[in-house]
């Protein structure tokens, strides 16, 4: 089947499945597809900047339906207009490898990173792995939530092996640009060339490898590579947003490698590291915050360190822009947006109804309605389930608020969406996926 007939007949599963707002806003007019290359179709996505959010909303549900169309596995790439420019262009350089910078970011070293309760024993591990590459750990795999520090720690690792050895090899690349060269070597029938850049480094470091699950040939691809590295006494270094054995869809021989040196992750740190960290940043920067301010600051974003960071940055510039002193004051109105909106800070049946609904493109009024579709039917129960699972509501409490439904039908619900995850490791990932759009979503 050529890649116009699957798009289209695809397209004409999902404005079903979708609700029609959904539908023609995400994918209507603003996906085109540009290319089919194996098991993989590449879509350009008009609104580059809904590339991420369409990725964790819909991508599984539009690649369920190409898999349908097509009657075997197809995933999608969501590339923006000159992404996908770039990759279909012949003349490129695949052979940068001689080059031994290893192009980091010269900010992510161990000296700006500051250890704390959450992290010290991946930074411990870390360190170990940058004084004794492919001797100390190997592979490291580092894990942990969003904006925790884990490519700034996987980054110091290369800057310390490369001051130590400017000789050496050393290649970051995220996982995502795995793919891409990869898919890219073939399309150009430069594999050979794409496999010689990899394997002839001293350190591979890749980034957010949790995106190759699911991805049969990048699998594959990276499969070999791992194994050569290793069997050569290369470090590898993996990070992820989750523990090998936790990654939905990724092969079990993979999984069992990365677990073959140490697993390490990264919790979220405590206040006094919070405060810590801005000081550090603060220093970096070359700017003058008083302490009251960083403390005001850490005491109410608690989970990511990038945040933590934008705030300081956008009170500086308030601070530059309303020709005011730094302080306590100026602070709370430079931030009030962001701590206004962390003081919404419990989780309720009405935020989980949103955003399974949002999930699915369906409506508020579907998941308190009389519907009995199955295509809303799920969705319900899962948000049921969640409701359970997430606030300290009762049965006949989450009833109430789901349409006057009697609690034996919660129970049912909450029952048969247990059973539906032991038996189905799609269901689950979906419905781990929801609950970790719930709290993030706070
Ligand atoms: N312990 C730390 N000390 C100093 N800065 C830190 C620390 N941890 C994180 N940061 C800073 O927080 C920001 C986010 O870190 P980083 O990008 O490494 O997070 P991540 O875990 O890789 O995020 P993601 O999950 O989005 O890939 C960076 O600017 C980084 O320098």
């Amino acid at each position: 089947m050529n890649m116009e007939s699957l798009w289209e007949q695809t397209c004409a599963l999902l404005s079903r499945e979708m609700n029609y707002v959904s539908y023609s806003t995400w994918v209507d007019g603003n996906m085109v597809p540009g290319m089919l290359e194996d098991d993989t179709l590449f879509v350009v996505v008009k609104m580059e900047r809904m590339i991420s959010m369409i990725q964790n909303k819909y991508a599984d549900l539009i690649e369920r339906k190409l898999t349908e169309v097509a009657g075997k596995a197809v995933h999608i790439v969501l590339l923006t207009k000159d992404e996908m420019k770039a990759r279909t262009e012949t003349d490129e350089d695949t052979d940068k490898t001689d080059d031994t910078d290893p192009h980091l970011n010269p900010k992510y070293t161990f000296e700006s990173f500051v250890v704390g309760n959450g992290n010290r024993f991946a930074h411990a591990a870390a360190l170990a792995v940058a004084e004794s590459p492919a001797e100390a750990y190997n592979p490291l795999f580092i894990y942990g939530g969003v904006g925790l520090g884990k490519t700034h720690l996987m980054q110091a690792i290369g800057h310390f092996i490369h001051q130590s050895d400017p000789k050496k090899k050393i290649l970051y690349m995220t996982s995502e640009s795995f793919t891409n060269e990869l898919i890219s070597a073939i399309q150009l029938k430069k594999t050979y060339e794409f496999r010689e850049k990899i394997r002839k480094v001293d350190v591979l470091m890749v980034d957010d490898i949790q995106f190759i699950a699911g991805r049969e040939s990048t699998q594959q691809e990276f499969f070999n590579t791992f194994n050569e590295l290793h069997n050569d006494n290369k470090q590898i270094i993996l990070t992820s947003d989750k523990p090998p054995k936790d990654i939905q869809r990724l092969e079990e021989r993979l999984c069992s490698r990365f677990e073959w040196g140490l697993v390490a992750d990264i919790q979220r740190p405590d206040v006094d590291t919070r405060v810590a960290i801005l000081r550090e940043k603060t220093v970096q920067d070359n700017i003058e915050v008083p302490d009251d301010v960083l403390q005001l600051i850490a005491g109410k974003i608690d989970s990511n360190i990038r945040e933590l960071e934008g705030c300081l940055t956008r009170l500086v510039a308030y601070s530059t822009l309303v020709k005011e002193p730094i302080t306590l004051d100026l602070c709370e109105r430079a931030l009030k947006e962001i701590f206004d909106s962390k003081r919404h800070k419990q989780i309720t049946s009405e935020l989980i109804m949103q955003t399974v609904s949002d999930y699915y493109g369906l409506s508020m009024d579907d998941m308190t309605g009389p519907t009995r579709k199955r295509e809303i039917t799920v969705p319900r129960q899962i948000a049921m389930y969640l409701t359970r699972e997430m606030t300290g509501m009762s049965l006949p409490q989450i009833g109430t608020v789901f349409g006057g439904r009697d609690h034996t039908t919660v129970l049912h619900s909450c029952k048969t969406v247990e059973a539906n995850m032991t038996a189905n490791t799609d269901i689950k990932a979906v419905v781990e996926d929801i609950k970790t759009l719930v709290k993030n979503a706070q």
